[in-house]
């Protein structure tokens, strides 16, 4: 019943392309009551309150206002997508200094204000500023979630439903790894409808190759540099993406998504931020998923992830 409904609130930091992309998103998808926006820039959060809240009378009567990180302390979720995007040409790892330190100081000051929810981060490299927050934060590692590789694997299916002609809710396969240049594709684990993809494409897609599924991968993995020449920023695959997540956590879906989560052993792996596919809840990660990986994604998902544990040694001890 909506009428004992405990209102949620979300707290976005950073509304730039990501963040105001995020908040138009929850409020199209009517996912939640509060929405409290806060970026150094205060002139445009102003602007962008103003425009979503003459916006709400579309679409779902969410609250929202540009705020301050008081407005954190009673936050079911506080999600940041505050700090430097990629220039042409530059990778997600080579942000890293640059906005671990943005974040040390948005973490604090979240949690000077008493914070007690589920944090969301999308900022890049997101991986290594997922691990930052949940030290910075001293949270529990279920309520620090990354967005990880969901939106690789959005893209994955995405291009593969391309490929195949096909709804791309029937696809069904992961990108796992670092979100950046050393993801990979879960090959081995990939099923149309119900059949394997080799096996669907030998029975409906005779005329297809190998190589043609690996060019779809490397568009996958450079996707982000794709549209950066472009358009300079990508933000609406991603809003949506981190909507998704949202709902996961605020209507508590037990849905599997392929997040960046603390691994302490699965996949042995241990003590470090990266994606894999895990059941997220009202209570943040519940577990981690263990897919069964063939000898070659072993020794990509291991590669990746010692690309970014080097990657974090500057900034912290792991
Ligand atoms: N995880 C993913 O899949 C994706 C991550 N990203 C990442 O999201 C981040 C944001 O990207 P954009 O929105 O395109 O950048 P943007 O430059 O448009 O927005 C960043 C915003 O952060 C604000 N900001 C900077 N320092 C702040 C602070 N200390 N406190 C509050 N606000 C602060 C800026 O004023 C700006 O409005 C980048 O790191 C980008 O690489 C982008 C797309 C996908
Ligand atoms: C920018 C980024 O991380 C992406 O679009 O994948």
């Amino acid at each position: 019943m909506a009428f004992d409904k405990k209102p949620n609130k979300v707290v976005v930091i950073g509304t730039g392309y990501v963040g105001s992309s995020y908040a138009f998103s929850l409020i199209n998808q009517n996912i939640t009551d509060e929405l409290v926006l806060i970026d150094l820039n205060k002139d445009k959060t102003e602007g962008d309150v103003m425009d979503l809240n003459h916006g709400v009378p579309f679409g779902a009567p969410t609250k929202v206002k540009a705020g301050d990180y008081e407005d954190c302390e009673n936050a079911d979720l506080v999600v940041i997508t505050a700090g430097a995007n990629q220039q042409p040409g530059e990778t997600r790892l080579d942000l890293i200094e640059k906005n671990a330190r943005i974040f040390k100081s948005i973490v604090e000051n979240v949690m000077k204000a008493n914070f007690d929810g589920i944090f969301i981060i999308a900022t890049n490299p997101v991986d290594v500023l997922s691990y930052a927050t949940w030290k910075y934060s001293g949270l529990p590692m279920e309520r620090v979630i990354g967005s990880g590789t969901i939106l690789d694997t959005a893209r994955f299916r995405f291009m593969l439903g391309e490929y195949f002609d096909l709804d791309v809710r029937n696809i069904h396969g992961y990108i796992m790894g670092e979100h950046g240049d050393t993801e990979l594709p879960v090959w081995s684990q990939t099923r149309i409808g119900s059949e394997h993809i080799h096996r669907f494409m030998e029975k409906y897609k005779p005329e297809g190759t190998m190589e043609e599924l690996e060019n779809i991968f490397i568009n996958v993995r450079d996707a982000a540099y794709h549209i950066i020449e472009r358009k300079g920023a990508t933000h609406y695959a991603i809003a949506m993406g981190l909507a998704r997540l949202t709902k996961a956590i605020l209507r508590n879906e037990q849905s599997i998504l392929t997040v960046s989560t603390l691994v302490r052993g699965e996949y042995g792996l241990d003590n470090l931020y990266i994606g894999v596919p895990a059941v997220v809840s009202r209570r943040g990660v519940e577990r981690i998923i263990e897919i069964d990986l063939n000898d070659l994604e072993k020794q990509q998902l291991e590669h990746s992830a010692k690309v970014l544990k080097e990657a974090m040694k500057p900034v912290f001890e792991v």
